[in-house]
Parts: C-alpha cells; sequence; structure tokens
C-alpha cells in the first residue's frame, strides 16, 4: 500500500473503533484484527504501519473525537512527531482527501474532561498522566511450580527486576514461541500485577479463594505461592473467560484449582460451602481500568461517569461477599487496576468504616507508596502498571 492509502487505512479503522467506543462495541484490537482480515491485500508492513497509527491517534485524542479523520488530523497538525502525515492528506486515489479550509480536527489531550479531573484528585500529576499512555514492556513471571529463576535458560535475558521471580523483556518479544513458555516454565504477567499477588501471601496448605479470576492470570501466581498444597477456588461470573483458566493451569503444573462459576448477585450462593473457612480471599475487582491504559488506551474514550458509579458499587458489594467467606483473622486482598481513589482508597475507607473491628495491615512492597491505608503502584514511578493494593485482617 502506498503511504497515504495506509493513513485512509487507519482513519477508516479510527470510525469503527469511534463507533465501538460509542456503543459499547468491539476492542480497538478485535476492529483491527478483523479490518486486516477482510483487506487481504494489507501486507505486514502495511499492517504494523496502520496498527501503530490507529494506536498513536487513540492516544493522542483524550476524549472521544468525532470521526476517524477528525482525529488523524488532529495527530498530523498538532503534533511535531508526526507532521510528516499531513503531506499525505494530498487527495490521491486511495489516500485521504486535502484538509479543507477551516476543517475542523479532534480535541486532544490526555483523558475526557471528567476523567482528567478525577484524575488529579486521586493525586496524579501532568507527568503521570502522560506515564499512563506510554507503551508497557513486556514482563514475566518465572513459574516456581516448574522451574528455579536461577536455572532458567530463555532465548533472551531480559531484566531481573528488583523482586523475586519477575524478569523484564522488550515490548513485542514473542515469548509465546519460546519453549519455556509453551512448557508452563514461565508466565506473561506485569509486574505490578505479580506484587498485588505477593500482597496476597497466600500459604501452602490454605484455602484461598480467588474471588475475580477471569482467566486466572493472577490465580496461577497463588497456585505457585502455595506450592499446589491446599485448595485455591478460581470464581468468575465470565464463563468465557474462567474456560480459559484449566488449560492454563494445566501448562503451568496448577494442580490445587478449583473452578466455581457464579451468578452476578448469587455469588455467595455458588460460594457456601466455604462461608467463614477461607484464610485468604482476593477481590480483583471489576474495574475503570485506567491503570492498564498503556496496554488499552481506548478505554478512556469508553469510561463514563455512570460506568464507574455501577463498578464502584460492585467493588463495594464484592467486598461485602468475601468478607462472608473468610474465617475470623483471615485476610481479605483487595486489588483494582485503577488510580482512581474511589476504586482504591476510598473503596477500602468505606469498607472499614461499615465493618467496625477489621483492620488494614501495613503493606510495604517492594515497588510503590502508601495510598489511604492501602498501597499504590503507577507507571510513571514505578514502570508497572497502575494498581491500588490493601489487605486487611478480619477480626
Ligand atoms: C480485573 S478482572 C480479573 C483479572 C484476573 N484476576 C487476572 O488476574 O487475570 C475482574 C474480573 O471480575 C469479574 N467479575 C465481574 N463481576 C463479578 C462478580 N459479580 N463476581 C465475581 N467476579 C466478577 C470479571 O468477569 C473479570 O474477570
Amino acid at each position: 500500500m502506498i503511504p497515504s492509502a495506509r493513513v485512509q487505512a487507519a482513519i477508516d479503522v479510527l470510525d469503527l473503533v469511534i463507533a465501538a467506543a460509542n456503543n459499547a462495541g468491539a476492542p480497538a484490537d478485535r476492529i483491527l484484527a478483523d479490518w486486516f482480515k477482510n483487506h487481504r491485500f494489507a501486507g505486514s508492513k502495511d499492517k504494523r504501519a496502520i496498527r501503530e497509527l490507529v494506536y498513536d491517534v487513540i492516544r493522542f485524542c483524550g476524549p472521544v473525537p468525532k470521526t476517524g479523520r477528525a482525529a488523524m488530523l488532529a495527530l498530523a497538525t498538532e503534533s511535531e512527531e508526526h507532521d510528516w502525515l499531513i503531506d499525505l492528506f494530498d487527495g490521491s486515489n486511495y489516500g485521504p482527501a486535502e484538509p479543507a479550509e477551516g476543517e475542523k480536527v479532534a480535541e486532544t489531550g490526555f483523558a475526557p474532561a471528567w476523567l482528567e479531573e478525577r484524575l488529579a484528585a486521586s493525586g496524579l500529576e501532568a507527568e503521570d498522566a502522560i506515564a499512563l499512555l506510554d507503551r508497557a514492556p513486556l514482563d514475566l513471571r518465572v513459574n516456581t511450580l516448574k522451574a528455579e529463576p536461577q536455572a532458567l535458560d530463555l532465548p533472551e535475558e531480559g531484566e531481573a527486576l528488583s523482586f523475586a521471580n519477575a524478569l523484564r523483556l522488550t515490548t513485542g518479544t514473542r515469548v509465546e514461541q519460546w519453549d519455556a513458555y509453551t512448557q508452563g516454565l514461565i508466565e506473561v504477567q506485569d509486574a505490578g500485577s505479580q506484587l498485588a499477588c505477593a500482597a496476597v501471601g497466600a500459604q501452602p496448605g490454605e484455602l484461598v479463594i480467588d474471588l475475580c479470576a477471569g482467566a486466572g492470570g493472577k490465580t496461577l501466581a497463588l497456585a505457585a505461592q502455595m506450592a499446589n498444597e491446599g485448595t485455591l477456588v478460581a470464581a468468575d461470573t465470565d464463563r468465557r473467560r474462567l474456560s480459559q483458566l484449566a488449560p492454563r493451569a494445566e501448562r503451568a503444573g496448577a494442580t490445587n484449582v478449583t473452578e466455581v462459576l457464579l451468578d452476578p448477585g448469587r455469588e455467595a450462593e455458588a460460594l457456601a460451602a466455604f462461608a467463614g473457612k477461607a484464610d485468604r480471599v482476593l477481590v480483583d475487582a471489576p474495574c475503570s481500568g485506567t491503570g492498564t491504559w498503556r496496554r488499552n488506551p481506548e478505554a478512556r474514550w469508553r469510561l463514563t461517569p455512570r460506568e464507574l458509579e455501577r463498578l464502584t458499587q460492585l467493588q463495594a458489594r464484592l467486598m461485602g461477599v468475601a468478607a462472608e467467606l473468610l474465617r475470623p483473622g483471615g485476610q481479605l486482598t483487595y486489588v483494582t487496576c485503577s488510580l482512581l481513589d474511589e476504586e482504591g482508597a476510598g473503596q477500602v475507607e468505606a469498607f472499614l468504616a461499615a465493618h467496625p473491628g477489621w483492620q488494614a495491615q501495613a503493606t510495604a512492597l517492594p515497588l510503590g507508596r502508601s495510598r489511604g491505608t492501602g498501597w499504590r503502584l503507577d507507571p510513571l514511578r514505578d514502570a508497572t502498571d497502575g494498581f491500588f493494593i490493601a489487605c486487611i485482617s478480619k477480626p
């Protein structure tokens, strides 16, 4: 494809991404994959260029733009790094038409204004905001159920991080093709997520419940902490996500995991056999994902105040479900990949106010800093996804 045709293709994809963001449709990655499937003439270099342009535009426009063209024009006219783009609005056969006199370009910025305000109120400065949209590195966790970190021989060495079992590689490294990956010796897991698991501190022989297990990213780390001894319950309401756990657990050699599919609103019923017995419950709660915009920058076009309100209510309810599952003296670990206080420190404060006798434990992880009665990791200072983590013990 000629360069201007790539720009037009990116504009077409952006129109689909914008429509999907406005109507809770498919994520940008899926839209790109479908577009490439339906446009077989795009070769691998074209695909890479189109993908990069689409994501550069998404990162550059804070509020959801009206059209893909207005968004691309914003990048072409307001980003120095992309000023070469404007010459490709040349009206050629497959390229975008020349800009009209006074043609409107999309609004740029970090996030929709309401969200910028909430992030600022949660202590995020401008440079934090920019780091939230950087490209994320690729972090690995050495799976101690199958491998010794020191004895592991990988095709690329990676950078050893400051805490056990974590390695960092360059974005885009194709670890899925490595033998160590297919044999389950390593897992792809952000360093922040690894630290959230470390905060749980699961011990061999315990009863541990991962209440929002999803596809089991954290479940597998907990199984390794427990050295496969004891019972690890992985629960979630999403059948599709939960169904990905069994093959992953098999690859990782995790043998102490029991899956429980939950009905939204009736979680306690499905978990009644464990009520009052669990040593630890992890609530890796559904959240706005503001801490993972590095991987998913378009999420900020989708979030609305109403959705945030729904999520905070769900988080509070799930903490209540977790509280009933714990034995006296048991530990609730509350985690969100969000940097908004209403999904983090504020949520724990409200829980403690409503649950007399429960105590927030001091959390000190190798990265991050305290925030309210919990701990926060952020992309700027810690080079991890953004996380809020709090450990609370039951009286
Ligand atoms: C942040 S994700 C979990 C990610 C997962 N722990 C991991 O490490 O990969 C939140 C999960 O909460 C689940 N969820 C949503 N509503 C729920 C509910 N009422 N009860 C339990 N899980 C729920 C979602 O399906 C989603 O998988």
